[in-house]
């Protein structure tokens, strides 16, 4: 078969794993579109704008490894830069954003474009998508194509960050030479195994000498693809494992050793104590920021640390490189001696939350203790910035079920599209969606893109009036909201023939009718607008906030 630009880009996309790929329409990257949509392994699927279809791209990443979108230049591609590159990159997500752009005579013509600021010069979007990506290149030549194409692929899925392609608009229908075999673009870079031997003794020598060991799993733990070689380590330690607020689901809490979620003095019941009177502390994948440590309150470090990040290990003031982290935690786990927990009556923490009477007001607690009920193996949380993110810390998860969140890029917003993108990817799951209202406004419009799909996502939207997060931060004016009525957005959403179900709960018993109905709407979405008190919020929230703003309001180091 002849290839050409848009037929290449396709055929790499496929034997990299992608079926869905998401777009929005704009005149520099039709004819692309149409390259795509003859491969008929690609799915083409559309968003309702670029912020979304960059968020959508990226929850199909969480689901299925990879994702794609491809917009149009400059008023397309900067408003998808947010979500399928800033917030990929934060999040360790391997995004591809491809944007058409000028015709390629254009270049060096002083011609001022459409859809561009007016310059003569089109260079500033790449500019800018070279800082929030791992590779980025323009294709002006059809002959340049597979080389640049391979590029951005292979640097992407190596280093599990967005990359960025940028095709002129008269490019991708030129011939082009056909691609070869996609091991090229897989290739791990070779182990040096001096250095793997040398850090798996100095660690296994550090535990020997230690007392009282726990794991602490972290968020990078997912893009080293090493979450099976953490298991494997706590099994042969038997000793306590607990995980970062965004590592929530990243090892199994049903396993014998879990003991919760360490996030400083928000951290469950126990968890605080054990990390901190560890003697050997594990920490594995861990990404300390401002909200991960409360401020920079809690952050262990030190000698009794031993830090296991995805392409190095540092223990006892000694750094070694060279391998991948799941290759050092097997190594690590076949020289071990098991390091049984000393306080054994410690046990996972657990939900307890009395059930409400059906009648009862619908409570934040009684929503979040009906959202848990829900929870089952095969099922993805989508957990929003927000109140959503201390109601899910609390949560007993099965194996298997899934919480994703975006705590590090915390794009409000983000998990509509994301959702939407992750049920595309998997849609034999059981995908939720916890909302507040805030954030619901940023992104709302991508539920009709869930309707016009027929993606049973059942989004639990907390309404209680407001900001609620920033509320405990810092409360003003500005934290206030128009209140929608969201449930009634599904009639509009759902045109004439959308099997979109929008519901209000206000009681414990409402709520409960509406989780029936939302699991029984199998050709549609399910949004139910969870009534709850303005100041109904976790405790956590309450004391995390007061942290966040003190550690805000730290005043600016005078140097005399
Ligand atoms: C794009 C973007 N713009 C502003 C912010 C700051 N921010 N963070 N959280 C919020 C409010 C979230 O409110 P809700 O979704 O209602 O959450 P809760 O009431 O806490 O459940 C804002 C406004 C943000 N995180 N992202």
């Amino acid at each position: 078969m002849s290839y050409n630009v848009g037929k290449y880009l396709a055929k790499r996309l496929e034997q990299i794993g992608i079926k869905d790929h998401f777009a929005v329409a704009g005149d520099y990257n039709l004819v692309l579109l149409d390259q795509l949509l003859d491969n008929k392994n690609l799915k083409q699927i559309y968003d309702c704008n670029e912020l979304n279809c960059g968020f959508a791209a990226e929850g199909y990443a969480r689901a299925n490894g990879a994702g794609v979108c491809v917009v149009t230049f400059s008023v397309g591609a900067i408003s998808g830069m947010n979500s399928a590159l800033g917030g990929a990159y934060a999040e360790n997500l391997p995004v591809l954003m491809v944007s058409g752009g000028p015709n390629s005579n254009d270049y060096g013509s002083g011609h001022i474009l459409h859809h561009t600021t007016g310059k003569t010069d089109y260079d500033y979007q790449m500019e800018m998508a070279k800082q929030v990506t791992c590779a980025a290149e323009r294709i002006t030549q059809a002959s340049e194509a597979p080389q640049k194409i391979d590029h951005v692929l292979r640097t992407m899925l190596r280093e599990r960050k967005p990359a960025y392609l940028e095709i002129s608009c008269n490019i991708s229908a030129q011939e082009c030479p056909a691609p070869g075999p996609v091991s090229t673009l897989l290739a791990e870079p070779k182990t040096d195994k001096t250095s793997l031997d040398a850090a798996v003794k100095k660690s296994a020598d550090f535990l020997k000498g230690a007392e009282r060991v726990v794991i602490l799993v972290g968020s990078k733990v997912r893009p080293a693809d090493a979450e099976k070689q953490a298991v494997e380590l706590a099994d042969k330690l038997g000793c306590a494992v607990t995980v970062m607020a965004a590592a929530k689901s990243y090892f199994p809490e049903q396993h014998p050793g879990f003991r919760g979620v360490y996030w400083g003095v928000v951290s469950s019941p126990g968890a605080q104590e054990l990390v901190d009177s560890a003697d050997a502390l594990i920490t594995i994948g861990p990404n300390w920021n401002d909200y991960a440590t409360v401020g920079w309150r809690a952050w262990p470090r030190g000698k009794r640390v031993l830090q296991v990040e995805p392409d190095r290990v540092l223990v006892e003031n000694e750094s070694f490189a060279g391998f991948p982290m799941r290759e050092f935690l097997s190594e690590l786990s076949k020289v071990v001696t098991p390091k049984p927990e000393t306080t054994k009556n410690t046990t996972a923490p657990k939900l307890e939350i009395p059930a409400a009477a059906p009648s009862a007001p619908l409570t934040n607690d009684e929503m979040t203790r009906q959202i848990q009920e829900l929870l089952t193996p095969d099922t993805t949380l989508m957990v929003e910035t927000g109140d959503s993110w201390f109601n899910a810390m609390r949560m007993n998860l099965p194996n298997g079920c899934r919480v994703e969140s975006e705590m590090q890029w915390g794009h409000i917003g983000w998990s509509i599209p994301s959702g939407f993108g992750c049920a595309v990817g998997a849609p034999k799951r059981r995908n939720l969606i916890m909302c507040g209202d805030g954030s619901f406004q940023l992104t709302a419009q991508e539920v009709g893109q869930m309707i016009r799909y027929e993606l049973p996502v059942i989004i639990f939207l907390v309404d209680n009036k407001g900001y609620g997060i920033e509320i405990a931060i810092h409360d003003g004016p500005y934290n206030y909201i128009q209140n929608w009525n969201y449930a009634a957005l599904m009639d509009a959403f759902n045109g004439e023939k959308g099997h979109g179900l929008g519901l209000v709960a206000k009681t414990a018993g409402e709520m409960a009718e509406a989780i029936k109905k939302g699991l029984a709407n199998k050709k549609g979405p399910t949004l139910i607008q969870c009534c709850i008190p303005q100041d109904d919020c976790t405790e956590a929230l309450t004391v995390w906030g007061r942290e966040v703003a003190q550690t805000n309001a730290r005043p600016p180091i005078v140097n005399d």
